[in-house]
């Protein structure tokens, strides 16, 4: 550690002047980048949106409460989403009706059946991932897990790191209730990961599996019913030098930040009972985040510079030079709902593609959560030839946090 201070303190940056060898080592060279991407969903159930109500209260014996589903079914068709995809299966509801008896202590099953499939789920993506990549999982140096759908220990990161064969010094995080935002963070971390471990090569795997939170419908939880669906996504981090056979660059992760809206705790939430997790979800969350993204935009664009006015600070070479161009970037944007797209489209005031690629994985899949993003993410690369060199990222949750990373799409 002294000799890394020593390094910083010299004036000239890491990696000039004095510093040992050894610590000038551990610095990568260059931004990070993602080096490969993979998604997954469970293959089992498909259900279209537009029979998703009746299916509900089929399933669930909720066919009495006919004032509910028409509700969800009117919640349902302004979604946005065309199809979800889901792990439970009519046959587990049929044999664990515990799991929509809101009185039953349904806890301990829901974890037993997630503690294999959300690692396994998570395993798909990753293998894709690692596939894209083009090196061997053993090259893996350190994995950033996030989820909210499995707990326990040892937890679903080092069941995932088992099933990859990863070596047995991979360094592994779990973050386990960021949400929505949980990709964002993890692709952050990863970033600082790579940029301060020259070599290393970072996975960041998020999964999500609905089942710890399903419940027989209510008047309270019909919008997360409507919305969130099952999913992992994997990416490869790393920062160069790059090695041979290494996937080029996808996206460089430029600069990251994370904001937290301040007195907004109230607005997303989740509550773990032992009947299961319980979501809330404000009504005002999508206004909420409208009126706080460019703020936190511009706050990324400068570099993570706190002053607002241009002082010189440490800005990066950024394409907009304070004028607001959002439309001069791609867009990788968490579609949290359908309203959520629909005012950042409003306050940035972007042209109707530019969140092409979030409106797809939204029709496509639902709210993954924090599997969303990566979602978005391998959409924008099949589009790569045709984006911006710089892109924006952003990610949504509970806080309400907002994360938002600069991206910029090597040529
Ligand atoms: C599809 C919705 C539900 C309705 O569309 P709309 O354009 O607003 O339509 P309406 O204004 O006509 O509303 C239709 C009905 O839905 C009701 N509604 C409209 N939002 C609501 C509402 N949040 N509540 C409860 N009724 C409502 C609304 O009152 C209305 O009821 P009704 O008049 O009886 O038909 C739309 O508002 C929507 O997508 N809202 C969800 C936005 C949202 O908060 N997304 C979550 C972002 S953050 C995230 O992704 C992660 C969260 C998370 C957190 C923790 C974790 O661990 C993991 C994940």
């Amino acid at each position: 550690m002294g000799s890394i201070g020593t390094a910083n303190g010299n004036g000239n940056g890491i990696g000039h002047g004095s510093a040992p060898v050894a610590a000038r080592r551990q610095h990568a060279e260059g931004p990070a980048a993602m080096l490969g991407i993979g998604t997954a969903n469970p293959t089992g159930v498909e259900v279209p949106q537009n029979v998703f109500a009746e299916n509900l209260f089929r399933v669930t014996k909720s066919d009495h409460l006919t004032e509910l589903q028409q509700k969800l079914t009117r919640i349902c068709e302004k979604t946005g989403i065309d199809k979800r995809h889901f792990h439970l299966t009519e046959e587990t509801l049929v044999a664990h009706p515990e799991l929509y008896d809101h009185d039953a202590q349904s806890l301990d099953n829901r974890l037993a059946m997630t503690v294999d499939a959300v690692p396994k789920l998570a395993q798909c993506a990753a293998a894709k991932a690692i596939a894209d990549w083009g090196r061997p999982a053993s090259e893996i140096t350190h994995l950033v897990f996030s989820t909210y759908s499995a707990w326990g220990a040892p937890s679903a990161d080092l069941r995932l790191a088992t099933l990859l064969g990863l070596r047995p010094t991979v360094s592994r995080t779990i973050l386990s209730l960021h949400g929505c935002y949980g990709g964002g963070r993890a692709l952050g971390l990863a970033r600082e990961l790579a940029e301060n471990n020259r070599g290393a090569r970072v996975l960041v795997a998020c999964a999500e599996i609905t089942l710890v939170c399903f419940g027989g419908p209510d008047g309270g939880n019909l919008v997360g019913h409507a919305l969130f669906g099952d999913g992992a996504g994997a990416v490869i981090v790393g920062a160069g030098p790059f090695r041979d056979g290494e996937q080029s660059p996808i996206f460089e992760m430029v600069h990251a930040t994370q904001t937290t809206v301040p007195k907004t705790e109230h607005a997303l939430g989740m509550q773990v009972s032992g009947s299961g997790v319980d979501f809330h979800l404000a009504i005002q969350v999508p206004t909420l985040i409208g009126q706080n993204v460019e703020r936190c935009l511009l706050h990324a664009f400068r570099g993570g510079d706190d002053d607002d006015n241009d002082d010189g600070g440490a800005h990066l070479p950024s394409p907009l030079s304070g004028n607001g161009k959002w439309n001069d970037l791609f867009w990788a944007v968490h579609p949290g709902g359908r309203p959520i797209l629909d005012n950042i489209d409003k306050v940035l005031k972007l042209e109707p593609e530019k969140l092409a690629a979030s409106r797809h994985v939204l029709r496509e899949y639902g709210n993954m959560s924090g599997a969303t993003i990566v979602f978005v993410l391998d959409e924008l690369r099949r589009r790569r030839s045709l984006l911006p060199e710089w892109g924006a990222m952003l990610a949504f949750g509970p806080g309400v946090t907002i994360e938002t990373m600069v991206l910029r799409c090597p040529r």
